[in-house]
């Protein structure tokens, strides 16, 4: 029952007050707190209680009213199950003050509340719901600080009364809060009526819990919404493997997969319909037999449309040749090395080119042209590399971004100058968006974007449209590692439509140097590994052992490197799974046990799946862009806080990113993982000095020859395998058969081939180059 439908005389209440929270779930909607006890009809007398149910975060300076059941908890004592909850609003001047003048209130400080309370009496909350236009009466409060306060206590109310309602089927307040945002006070009416809608219109919102809602309110089975809401979840659902879009057929066959229900076939005659009218309705997008959500069709068009618009302008500068074979050949002195002819077009074209891709596998100089182009741009336009010579950062010509937070201190490591996450460069606000976008543009005048094979379709369109018309870009990315985790492909697209200006370097430098981890990657590329080429050499070793071998294995390893004092922060063991006896968590479980164990003088905390100890590695799982840190980031645990001991009253767990700290709740807990061994996935974008590499047959449904490269590829110095020749010979030669259905490469076909002539783009193919005259 919803709050507004009880009052403490008809049902039992405890009116209290926040005392603290002992346990909080948003994710399931839980809470337990002590609160103190303000006044009850039910038969306690104590001065506190625990409370527990389905409530948000509950304020310190706020009391309720708890409506609910006595209950005894058999290791707790009496204990108050709560079935709704309101605020209640202060009654005495003092407390009123308090209240209006909480965090709960944006803006409104002590003077304010006191003013308000001053001129509107004890009863101004309800004066201000009744007509907010009493707010004007007080002097001096500022017209936005007014909206800003009846919003808050309207949204309180509307909120409890809400998150009580959709907690009966089990939706959680994270949920709630999302819905709420959504549909306001029209939330429980919309449930009521037609379910299916969350779906549409809630990220996240399952299919299954609306159907189950829907059973509940005994709505129909072909009611049209619930095929209409199964099209979107399966579309949603694709994303998760990366695709932009679903041939219509297949979509078809899939949703009326999801729909089987014995009382009612769905055919795929019945789905094609429905997805026609919700063309018609603007809520998926079908074109040329594909189905799309919208928002990803437009991030395709919206890439194609401002690669367009990008590369459709002239490089601001002309470069004489002459006049860069002069510069390169100074730096060339300089940096006391000789570009190889494809590393000398690529520095060339890339200065040349209003946007370039340069792409090639490891150690073939990726790094050194990006270095080489950053100097001649600068020596050309006769401008300082130093961000110290600048007025502002907003002054400085050159950003550098990269998809991760490792790969843009990567970027600076190697280039000497300031790189960002892409998140951070376009002002990511944790919430709504970007800052910067097409009206509101990134400043500089030279962009290179590193490990671009990252970039997923719809950071690409968000980063595409903030770039000004007088920026040149570069693209660099390995067209050979994993493709981006979020939909698309979009370095690969961007290659294969051979429309974009790009240079592909093939030959290898570090091999010169007597790389067997090199020499490997560039023979998987080639697809021309034997076992011949697993011979142990100085930097590799192949440590033979099966499937019940692998954990051992790889224990033995470490334990021996440690025994050698080799730190094993510079170890990174990684697998293509998480199950199987020999997956990631079972690795997890005994190097913890190995490198941190359980120990007295360090805390922990068990989560549901995995103890968390003082001292562990872990892996952060998702892009949290507002603390800076991101999917794939490793950090270590440096602190567990009980929940008494910190001002927040909750128990918190504390990891530091390099120099980063964050800290997480009960709720977070679910965002990291232990990191003794990552998975091939998260790996992208790092590099580890050593590397150790289990690959069994019983990984053979992930052994991939894209999967294999990247794992090897993110080594620097030393690679063990621990596993079986012909599980990781079988592996290189598997091609990823699951295509990512992408439209992108149809989309820049159509947008740049149809332009006049005096805009298409340059693709040149076998150009003279200056070398061709030295
Ligand atoms: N023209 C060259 N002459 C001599 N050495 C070179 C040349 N180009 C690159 N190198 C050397 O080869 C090694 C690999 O180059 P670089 O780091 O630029 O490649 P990369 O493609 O960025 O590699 P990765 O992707 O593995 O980081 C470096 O030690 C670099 O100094």
């Amino acid at each position: 029952m919803a709050a507004d439908e009880q009052n403490p005389q008809t049902s039992g209440y405890i009116k209290g007050e926040l005392l603290h929270t002992i346990f909080h779930n948003e994710q399931e909607n839980f809470s337990i707190a002590k609160i103190k006890v303000l006044a009850t009809n039910e038969e306690y007398s104590n001065k506190d209680i625990v409370i527990k149910g389905y409530f948000s975060d509950l304020q310190e300076t706020a009391a309720y009213n708890f409506y609910g059941i006595l209950e005894r908890h058999a290791k707790f004592g009496l204990q108050y199950k709560v079935t709704s909850y309101e605020t209640v609003v202060p009654d005495t001047k003092e407390g009123l003050i308090a209240y209006l003048s909480s965090d709960m209130f944006y803006g409104i400080g002590k003077k304010t509340a006191e003013k308000i309370v001053d001129v509107l009496g004890d009863n101004a909350v309800s004066k201000i719901l009744n007509d907010s236009n009493v707010l004007s009466q007080v002097p001096g409060l500022k017209k936005e600080k007014a909206r800003s306060l009846v919003e808050t206590l309207k949204e309180n109310q509307g909120f409890e009364h809400i998150a009580v309602h959709l907690s009966k089927y089990g939706i959680g307040l994270k949920m709630a809060q999302k819905i709420y945002k959504q549909y306001k006070d029209e939330a429980i009416s919309i449930l009521q009526e037609d379910p299916y809608q969350y779906v549409f219109d809630i990220e996240g919102f399952g299919f299954q819990t609306a159907d189950e809602i829907a059973r509940a309110n005994g709505l129909s089975l072909s009611h049209p919404s619930r095929i209409g809401a199964g099209c979107i979840y399966v579309l949603q659902k694709n994303i998760q493997d990366g695709h932009v879009y679903l041939p219509v057929e297949l979509c078809a066959v899939e949703v009326s997969r999801l729909l089987l229900h014995p009382d009612l076939q769905v055919t795929n005659e019945m789905v094609i319909e429905r997805l026609e009218a919700l063309n018609k309705e603007k809520s998926i997008i079908l074109m040329d037999g594909n189905v799309y959500l919208p928002s990803l069709y437009y991030a395709e068009d919206g890439v194609a449309s401002n690669l367009k618009r990008l590369i459709s302008k002239p490089v601001e500068h002309e470069i004489l040749t002459a006049e860069l074979l002069k510069i390169i050949g100074e730096i060339e002195e300089e940096e006391v090395l000789s570009y190889g002819k494809e590393q000398f077009e690529a520095i060339q074209k890339a200065l040349q080119s209003k946007l370039m891709i340069l792409t090639g596998g490891p150690g073939t100089g990726k790094t050194t042209v990006v270095k080489g182009i950053l100097n001649a741009y600068a020596e050309i336009h006769n401008i300082s590399l130093n961000p110290a010579d600048y007025n502002s950062s907003s002054d400085y010509p050159f950003t550098l971004t990269a998809p991760t937070g490792r790969a843009a201190k990567r970027l600076t490591e190697s280039t000497g100058l300031p790189a960002v996450t892409i998140h951070r460069l376009l002002g990511w606000d944790g919430q709504n968006g970007f800052e910067k976008n097409e009206h509101e543009q990134l400043t500089g005048k030279y962009l290179i974007v590193d490990e671009f094979s990252m970039v997923d379709i719809w950071l690409a369109n968000n980063l595409f449209k903030a770039i000004p018309d007088d920026m040149q870009v570069l693209l660099v990315g390995d067209e050979d590692q994993l493709p981006s985790v979020g939909p698309g492909q979009v370095l690969a697209d961007l290659l294969a439509s051979e429309l974009i200006p790009y240079i592909s370097l093939q030959d290898v430098y570090r091999q010169k140097e007597g790389s067997k981890i090199i020499e490997l990657a560039h023979l998987i590329k080639q697809d021309a590994c034997e076992q011949e080429a697993l011979k142990n050499d100085k930097d590799f070793s192949f440590i033979h052992c099966n499937t019940h071998q692998v954990v051992e294995a790889v224990t033995t390893v470490i334990e021996r490197a440690r025994a050698k004092g080799v730190d094993l922060k510079h170890i990174q063991v990684m697998a293509p799974m998480y199950r199987s006896e020999a997956g990631i968590t079972m690795i997890n479980q005994q190097l913890q046990a190995l490198i941190n164990p359980a120990s007295p003088s360090k805390r922990e905390i068990k989560t549901k799946d995995a103890v968390f100890r003082v001292g562990d590695k872990v892996l952060q799982l998702v892009n949290q862009p507002e603390d800076n840190i991101y999917n794939g980031d490793i950090g270590k645990v440096v602190a567990i806080f009980e929940e008494d001991e910190n001002v927040d009253n909750i128990e918190q767990l504390v990891v530091d990113f390099e120099g980063k700290e964050v800290v997480y709740e009960r709720k977070d807990y679910a965002n990291i993982t232990h990191a003794y061994c990552i998975s091939i996935h998260k790996s992208q974008g790092s590099e580890f000095p050593i590397v150790i590499l289990p690959v069994v047959s019983a990984y053979n449904r992930m052994l991939k020859k894209n999967l294999l490269y990247t794992a090897i590829t993110r080594s620097k110095k030393s690679l063990i395998i621990c596993g079986q020749y012909q599980a990781f010979l079988r592996g290189t030669q598997t091609l990823d058969s699951n295509r990512r259905y992408t439209t992108l490469q149809k989309q820049l076909h159509e947008r740049l081939t149809t332009v006049d002539e005096s805009e298409q783009p340059v693709i040149e193919e076998e150009d003279m180059t200056p070398y061709d005259f030295m």
